[in-house]
């Protein structure tokens, strides 16, 4: 049978295709899948660089652009475009196999070469350059798979925004590579960390060793090239085209999913929209393949944070994973979810009462102080609480007056500490009597539960989005595996955290050392965006942090338009700008369900939903239940792990953000308050970071402190 390959822009082209001529495509290339080649026109060019690239009719309109390598049987589909840009494209074009990772390249020659003669004019002989031959000798680039073709333009380049420009043209892992060491990697860095991974991803899918170093390069572009085993895989990765992670990962993501094995507890890190969550689904994948043959349904604990992103990764593991017996080894459920069934389930399967209400405890804790005479700030008890009792499981007062405790800001003496303990046994009583639990109170039970029983309940567990646990959450999560190899898989980001709590790891069994992976290409989100967005983080006015691609480390390959911060005098004026940013969008064609609202408080959201449905949009406020259609209106919090091409967020003003009520104040604790407006400032970046294409933040009256590095960016009337 004839090897099929897909190449990943392939794909994405074709996803932007009319059905119709979908239908078509696939018509074409099932011949090839079918092994039914033989009567399939391949045309030939005249002018074209590389003879062994074709073109292949599919309809008046489309064509297709074919690698055929001169030995064997492979196909490699690379491109559908309208008629004369798929000549064009054929034309220009080149495949190549990559010196140091035997993977296969596909080069843009016509544009390199205009590119080099571009530089060549615009950079004066003695301007500084990127990659002096003093510091990167030929002899080192060449080691790195940096071809002679390439070097002299490499030679050219004179800062990291132009090396920015020829991403479109460089083939991609010289591109990568050349990026690696603009941003000071060593040589040795970009060798371990670049070109071996993309030849490790490449090597596992050799299958023949073939004579023509293209042929067998072909199966040798893991993330870019997907090989296809019949017609029914065609079916599979063409019938849903948007969802390229399920088919092309990364290699530097591949590396992390597919390990074989990881001897103990692996973790994957990185920014926003790195794929953190494909390479969580995939490894799911990968160790439901490797259970034995008797393990029971289940065996694999997929979870998150909350209810909605568990919701959110079974429908995406759904998507994986179409074969439902192998679906079936892998539970998705949020942690506090689970540990409220095992309690549940422990009590005779009635409700366990639970208090989730903040305000209701913060309540509790006041009046507790106030009947015991003590002088303590609610809000610092239940701090206590939650950042030092629950987090250490501190169970006597002996255990709380020798514990330490990290991250609070205030000195407790002893006398102190007794008195604190003496307010927060008065908590616990006061639930234990009313049979009440909190949920990190439930996490703490369910884990000793497991402990009592000693009877793990799971061989694998992965966590998404785990920097929001609490170390009671933590624990439970441990009881649930046993210690070993592949125990606990940790997806997250630091910078995402909104939620307050921060953990040692090590602190609570669980090493990752040596085992941490970080991924640094943005997947979701453009430079623009990404620029953006991280400037708020840093405090680094954008224009600064714009020039320079790698911010902190992080890449994206995507570009737009960049972000649009206004300022309006008033809340009537900021809804009323809202809604014709979002009539815009929806006549350029964006769906409304692409369209997203954030605000920190639902009723910012609400009133712009209303004004949104006067104006004739349809709106859905995001909650538990399945969305219906219309623009998505949310709390930043509930914005978390998801995506929408456009998004807006609303009310960016003073005392909005950071909420006030969110923050302690600084006498009560002034670590704990600098970690409140951390957080809350995590809070706008993760919402600023679900955007994809477009984004406007917005704000009324004073502008949130937060807004201060973009403050060069604002449209509207100044105070
Ligand atoms: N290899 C890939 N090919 C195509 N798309 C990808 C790939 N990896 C990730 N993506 C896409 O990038 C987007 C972000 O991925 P994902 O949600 O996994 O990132 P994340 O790191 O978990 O993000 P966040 O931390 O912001 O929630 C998604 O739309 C995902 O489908």
């Amino acid at each position: 049978m004839a090897k099929l390959g897909i190449h990943r822009d392939f794909l994405m082209e074709f996803a932007a295709l009319e059905k119709h001529v979908q239908k078509r495509v696939f018509e074409v290339f099932e011949k090839f899948a079918a092994a039914t080649h033989a009567g399939l026109h391949l045309e030939k060019l005249t002018r074209q660089r590389d003879p062994r690239l074709r073109t292949i009719r599919i309809t008046d309109f489309w064509r297709g652009v074919v690698l055929k390598p001169e030995e064997g049987d492979g196909y490699l589909l690379l491109k559908v475009l309208p008629h004369d840009k798929a000549n064009h494209w054929a034309e220009r074009h080149r495949a190549s196999v990559n010196a140091a990772s035997q993977g296969i390249e596909i080069r843009n020659d016509v544009g390199l070469e205009r590119a080099t003669s571009e530089l060549r004019a615009v950079t004066r002989q003695d301007a500084t350059r990127l990659f002096p031959e003093a510091t990167y000798p030929d002899k080192v680039l060449r080691s790195l798979g940096v071809d002679v073709e390439i070097i002299p333009i490499v030679r050219l380049i004179p800062d990291e925004t132009h090396l920015e420009a020829l991403h479109r043209v460089l083939p991609e892992q010289q591109y990568d590579v050349l990026l690696g060491l603009a941003t000071g990697m060593s040589p040795e860095e970009v060798d371990r960390e670049v070109v071996q991974v993309y030849a490790a991803a490449a090597a596992r899918d050799t299958t023949t060793a073939a004579a023509d170093p293209l042929a067998s390069a072909m199966a040798h572009a893991r993330g870019r090239v997907a090989l296809v085993s019949g017609t029914d895989e065609l079916r599979e990765i063409l019938d849903r085209p948007f969802d390229a992670w399920r088919v092309f990962l990364h290699p530097s993501q591949y590396r992390i999913a597919y390990q074989e094995s990881y001897r103990g507890s692996a973790q994957v890190t990185g920014g926003p929209g790195t794929g953190k969550t494909v390479v969580a689904l995939h490894r799911a994948l990968h160790l439901a393949r490797r259970l034995p043959a008797d393990a029971p349904d289940g065996s694999i604990l997929l979870t998150t944070y909350t209810r909605a992103l568990a919701a959110e990764l079974d429908r995406s593991l759904g998507l994986l994973i179409p074969d439902d017996r192998l679906r079936a080894k892998i539970v998705v459920i949020n942690v506090d979810a689970l540990a409220y069934d095992i309690v549940r389930s422990r009590q005779g399967g009635g409700p366990v009462k639970l208090v989730t209400d903040q305000k209701e405890i913060t309540a509790r804790w006041a009046r507790i102080a106030r009947r015991l005479g003590l002088e303590f700030a609610d809000v610092f008890l239940d701090q206590e609480w939650r950042h030092v009792i629950l987090a250490q499981d501190l169970r006597t007062p002996e255990a709380y007056l020798k514990a330490s405790r990290p991250g609070r800001g205030t000195a407790l003496p002893p006398v102190r500490r007794l008195q604190a303990w003496r307010a927060i046994e008065a908590f616990e009583q006061q639930l234990r009597q009313s049979g009440e639990r909190t949920f990190l109170q439930i996490c703490a039970e369910a884990a000793n539960l497991l402990a009592e029983q000693d009877e793990p309940r799971f061989r694998h567990v992965i966590v998404d989005e785990a920097q929001d646990l609490h170390p009671a959450q933590w624990r439970f999560l441990r009881a649930l595996v046993p210690e070993g190899r592949d125990d606990l898989f940790i997806a997250g980001d630091s910078h995402q955290r909104i939620y307050g709590n921060k953990v040692s790891l090590r602190s609570l069994g669980i090493a990752v050392t040596g085992r941490s992976h970080r991924l640094r290409i943005n997947y979701r989100t453009t430079h623009e965006i990404l620029a953006w967005s991280s400037a708020l983080l840093t405090g680094t006015p954008v224009d600064s942090a714009d020039s320079d691609s790698s911010l902190a480390g992080y890449r994206s390959t995507l570009h737009g338009r960049r972000p649009a911060y206004v300022h309006h005098v008033s809340r009537t004026d900021e809804i009323a700008a809202a809604v014709a940013r979002i009539t815009e969008w929806t006549a350029a064609g964006v769906a409304p369900e692409d369209i997203a609202v954030a605000a920190r408080f639902i009723q910012l959201g609400r009133d712009l939903g209303n004004a949104l449905e006067r104006a004739g949009h349809a709106t859905h406020i995001l909650g538990n239940s399945a969305p219906g259609p219309g623009v998505r209106i949310a709390t930043m919090h509930r914005m978390k792990g998801l995506e929408f091409r456009c998004v807006a967020v609303l009310g960016v003003s003073e005392g909005m953000l950071p909420m006030r009520a969110a923050i302690t104040p600084v006498d009560v604790d002034p670590q704990q308050h600098q970690e409140d407006i951390n957080t809350e400032l995590s809070l706008l970046f993760v919402a600023c970071t679900r955007a994809r294409e477009d984004l406007l933040v917005s704000c009324h009256g004073v502008p949130s402190p937060f807004l201060a590095p973009v403050a060069g960016d604002r449209q509207g009337p100044t105070e």
